[in-house]
C-alpha cells in the first residue's frame, strides 16, 4: 500500500497529515507555536521551531498511523505566503524571519511606491505594494539591520526553508515566489526589472519549480530527525491558497474558497492574471506557472476569535459556538470591525486597528464572540465584492480553515454572503492539497486535476443562507462599510498614538 503526507506550514501551527491514495486520512498531527511581537506591528519567528515542530509531527503521524516509512511514497508542503527566511552562507537564519502580518516595512512600502510609481507597480507587480511581503522586509532589514543585511546569501519563503531542511536544496515555487513582490507573474521567473531597480541581488533567489514538480529527496540526516527514510521523494508544494485549493477540488476558473484561517481570504482560479487598476485584491500565479488566482485578503479573521477568546478568557470552542448560536444575527445591535493588525482588501492600510460599535449594558460576551465572527464575515464579503468587480465568477464557493470547523460560522457566513457554502470532508484542505502535490509528482496521480478526483471528497452539508437572516445582515454589512468610511481618520490617528507608546 502507497501513502501521502502534507505538511502545511500555518501561522499558528504547523500540520502533517499521512493519507492513502484515496484521501483516507491515516493521522493527522499538529503543535501550535506563536509568533514573537517584540514590537506593536511586528510578527517574527525562528525558523528553528518550525523545523522542529515538522520533525515532531512527521514522527507523530508516523507513529499515530502505524504506517512504515518506507510506505510513505512523496512528501510535499503548504505554506504561510509572503514572510521572508534569510540565511547566510552556512544556510544559517541570519535573524527570525519576517512573516506575512508583519507591518514594520511601512516606510519602506512608501519608499518602493515613490520610486517606481504606480504604472510600474500595476504592470511589474500587479498586486498592491504592502508591509509584511517578501520584498519590503527585506528592504526593511537592509536599512535597520546592515550587519545582517551583509550576512544574507539566500531569501526564501517559509515553507522553503522547511523542505530545504528535509531535502538540502534550496529552492522555491511558482505560486509562492509570486507573492513576494520580487516576481514577474506573466513571465513565471524572478523580476530582473523590480529587483535591479531597487538594487537586491537577484541571485539571492532560488530556482522555483512547479508545484508538482521534485525538489529533492529526503536526506539521511532529516531522515534520524523525522522518522522518514532516506531518499523518500520530495515534492516542491505551494504557497496555502493554492495547496488549500486543491485540497479543496478548487483547481479552475468558476470556483472559489473562502477560508477563514489566522488570516481569511476569498480565492477566485482564473486562466490568465486578472488585473486591478486598484490594486487592492492580489494576483499570483497558481499550481505551475500558466496558472493565476485572485484573491481579496483580510488580515485577522480566526485571529480575531482568538483574541476575543483570549480576552474573554473562553477556551473551549464548543461552548463559544453554542453561546454564538444562542444570540439573533446582528449580535443585539453590535458591530465589530476586525482590523485587528491592519486591512488588506479593500482597504491596503497597515495603520487600521479593530473597532466595536454599539456596546451597550446589555452587551456579554456571547453578543461580543457573534459580532467578532459577523465582522470577519463582512470583511470578507467586501473581498467577494472586489473581486465580482473585477468579472470574477464562481458557480461553487467552498468554506475552508479552521473557522469551517464551526456550524455557526459558517452560517453566519452564508447568510452574509447569501450564497450556499460546500465544505471539504477532511478539515486539514491544505495538507490534503500537500498531500495531492506529492502524489503528482511521483506518478501516483497523473496530474492535480486526476489527484482532487481521487482524493477530494465533501461533507455531506451545503450551508445554504436564510433569506431573512440575509436581509437583516444586508443593513448591517452597509453600516459596516460606512462605519469604516466615517471613522478611518480616526481609527488612523489612534493607531498611530498607540504605536508610538511601544
Ligand atoms: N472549532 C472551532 N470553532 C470556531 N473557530 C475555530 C474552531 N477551530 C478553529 N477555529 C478558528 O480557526 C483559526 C485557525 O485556523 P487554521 O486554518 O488552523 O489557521 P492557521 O493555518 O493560520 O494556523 C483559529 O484561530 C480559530 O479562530
Ligand atoms: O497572507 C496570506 C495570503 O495572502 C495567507 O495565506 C498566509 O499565508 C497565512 O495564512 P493563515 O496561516 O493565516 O491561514
Amino acid at each position: 500500500m502507497s501513502y501521502l503526507m502534507g505538511i502545511d506550514l500555518g501561522t499558528s501551527s504547523l500540520k502533517t497529515l499521512i493519507m492513502d491514495v484515496s484521501g483516507h486520512v491515516k493521522a493527522i498531527s499538529a503543535r501550535s507555536y506563536q509568533f514573537a511581537s517584540p514590537h506593536n506591528g511586528y510578527a517574527e519567528q525562528n525558523p528553528g521551531q518550525w523545523w522542529q515542530a515538522c520533525c515532531e509531527t512527521t514522527a507523530e503521524a508516523l507513529r499515530i498511523s502505524g504506517i512504515p516509512p518506507h510506505a510513505v511514497r512523496g512528501i510535499s508542503f503548504s505554506g504561510q505566503m509572503h514572510g521572508v527566511v534569510m540565511l547566510d552562507s552556512s544556510y544559517r537564519p541570519v535573524r527570525p524571519a519576517i512573516l506575512h502580518c508583519d507591518a514594520r516595512s511601512s516606510r519602506q512600502v512608501e519608499e518602493i511606491k515613490d520610486q517606481l510609481g504606480m504604472e510600474k507597480i500595476r504592470e511589474w507587480f500587479m498586486n498592491p505594494v504592502y508591509t509584511g511581503f517578501l520584498l519590503p522586509s527585506l528592504l526593511w532589514v537592509r536599512e535597520e539591520e546592515p550587519g545582517n543585511y551583509e550576512k544574507i546569501r539566500y531569501v526564501m519563503l517559509p515553507k522553503d526553508y522547511i523542505r530545504f531542511r528535509m531535502t538540502g536544496v534550496i529552492a522555491s515555487d511558482y505560486s509562492d515566489a509570486s507573492a513576494t513582490l520580487a516576481f514577474d507573474i506573466k513571465k513565471g521567473c524572478w523580476s530582473a526589472n523590480i529587483l535591479n531597480s531597487l538594487d537586491v541581488p537577484v541571485d539571492y533567489f532560488p530556482e522555483c519549480f512547479g508545484t508538482a514538480d521534485t525538489a529533492g529527496t529526503v536526506t539521511e540526516q532529516a531522515a534520524g530527525e523525522t522518522g522518514l527514510c532516506a531518499g523518500t521523494r520530495v515534492v516542491a508544494g505551494g504557497s496555502d491558497q493554492v495547496m488549500q485549493a486543491i485540497g479543496n477540488g478548487s483547481i479552475g476558473p468558476g470556483f472559489a474558497t473562502v477560508n477563514v484561517g489566522s488570516s481569511g481570504q476569498v480565492c477566485f482560479q482564473s486562466a490568465h492574471p486578472v488585473s486591478n487598476p486598484d490594486l487592492n485584491t492580489n494576483t499570483f500565479c497558481g499550481y505551475s506557472k500558466d496558472r493565476w488566482i485572485t484573491m481579496g485578503a483580510i488580515m485577522s479573521a480566526g485571529l480575531s476569535l482568538k483574541w476575543i477568546n483570549g480576552v474573554l478568557r473562553q477556551t473551549d470552542y464548543r461552548q463559544v459556538n453554542e453561546e454564538a448560536s444562542a444570540v439573533l444575527p446582528g449580535s443585539g445591535g453590535l458591530l465589530f470591525l476586525p482590523y485587528l493588525t491592519g486591512e488588506r482588501t479593500p482597504h491596503i492600510n497597515p495603520n487600521l486597528t479593530g473597532l466595536f460599535l454599539g456596546l451597550h449594558l446589555n452587551t456579554g460576551r456571547a453578543e461580543m464572540t457573534r459580532a467578532v465572527m459577523e465582522g470577519v464575515a463582512f470583511a470578507l464579503r467586501d473581498c467577494m465584492e472586489v473581486c465580482r468587480g473585477l468579472g470574477l465568477q464562481a458557480d461553487h464557493i467552498i468554506a475552508s480553515g479552521g473557522g469551517a470547523r464551526s456550524i455557526p460560522w459558517l452560517q453566519i457566513q452564508s447568510d452574509i454572503y447569501g450564497l450556499p457554502l460546500k465544505v471539504a470532508d477532511t478539515e486539514e484542505q491544505a495538507c490534503l492539497g500537500a498531500a495531492i502535490a506529492a502524489g503528482t509528482g511521483t506518478g501516483i496521480y497523473q496530474s492535480i486535476e486526476d489527484g482532487c478526483r481521487q482524493a477530494v471528497r465533501y461533507r455531506d452539508l451545503t450551508v445554504t443562507p436564510s433569506e431573512s437572516n440575509h436581509r437583516i445582515y444586508e443593513e448591517y454589512y452597509r453600516l459596516f462599510k460606512e462605519a469604516y468610511r466615517e471613522s478611518r481618520n480616526i481609527i488612523e490617528q489612534v493607531t498611530l498614538l498607540g504605536r508610538n507608546l511601544n
